[in-house]
């Protein structure tokens, strides 16, 4: 007589479910072990350019979970673990902490959360950096949101942000934006081929712009019976047609 118990192998089929589209670093295959279907976008966009302030109003708005890489880095700092010390120095000259430590962050902040919705700001801000998380999460994100910010003004905003960062200084705000151009901007290139890349004129007021972000966003809130995937295409496209004609910064 055939049974609903499911059996140990059919559950940790279950359990693995998101690990299907990793690949294996070196060998090793993907670690990641939710069994939620996780929706993920990744903010990306020069330092200063009002990344963590839109990731606000997109948390109060659509239900999104606000995953900065470069807050879960400093509490690791405040926390007292051995990586503290590499990580403070490596904020304070400019440079980006290694992948295996901050993808480790963002994965258990994922695993430890009930919500299925992620905005990963600030990430992934090199090759590494997504080239381990797609690895260990097996995670394709959604979307990336890109903010087109010119320097001087991300640099105006820096120096005004008064939050007492050891890296909001002239000198480290330069480094910082040497690394974005070198080792972050081939990052949005590599999402550009794939067609998932929306650009925001960063540049407005914070109201305006929200509301261009919001359609993006939308779909998540209201599914139409086609299935959020099908408004999400629509709103992308949407949104290249109506899209900022900003060029990439520098
Ligand atoms: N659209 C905007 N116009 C003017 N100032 C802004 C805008 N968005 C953010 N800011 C301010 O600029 C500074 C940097 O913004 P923040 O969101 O912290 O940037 P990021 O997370 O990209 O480093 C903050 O002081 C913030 O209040
Ligand atoms: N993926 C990341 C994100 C941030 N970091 C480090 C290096 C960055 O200069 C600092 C600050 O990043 P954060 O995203 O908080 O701030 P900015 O966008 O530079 O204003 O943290 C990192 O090493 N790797």
């Amino acid at each position: 007589m055939a049974t609903a118990t499911k059996t140990v192998s059919e559950e940790e089929e279950e359990v693995t479910t998101v690990k299907v589209n990793g690949s294996a670093v070196n060998g090793v295959p993907p670690v990641f072990t939710s069994s939620r279907e996780l929706k993920v976008v990744f903010v990306l966009g020069g330092p200063g350019s009002g990344k963590g302030t839109q990731c606000s109003k997109i948390v109060e708005t659509f239900g999104f979970v606000h995953l900065s890489a470069g807050d879960l880095l400093r509490a690791e700092i405040k926390s007292g673990n051995e990586n503290g010390n590499m990580i403070q120095n490596m904020i304070k000259e400019g440079k980006i902490v290694p992948a295996e430590v901050t993808v480790k962050l963002l994965q258990k902040a994922m695993e430890e959360s009930e919500n299925d919705k992620f905005l990963i700001d600030g990430f992934p801000r090199n090759e590494e950096n997504r080239a381990i998380f797609e690895s260990v999460t097996g995670i394709e994100p959604q979307f990336i949101l890109f903010f087109d910010c010119p320097e001087q003004e991300m640099e105006r905003r820096l120096l005004g942000r008064n939050q007492g960062r050891v890296d909001d200084n002239i000198e480290t705000i330069r480094k910082r934006f040497k690394v974005f151009v070198e080792s972050s901007i081939p990052v949005v290139d590599y999402y550009e081929t794939s067609g998932k890349v929306n650009k925001i004129d960063a540049t407005k007021s914070v109201d305006k712009v929200f509301d261009s972000i919001r359609p993006l966003f939308d779909c998540f809130n209201h599914v139409s019976s086609n299935g959020y995937e099908e408004e999400l295409t629509e709103a992308i496209k949407q949104h290249n047609i109506n899209g900022s004609a900003v060029a990439i910064t520098n």
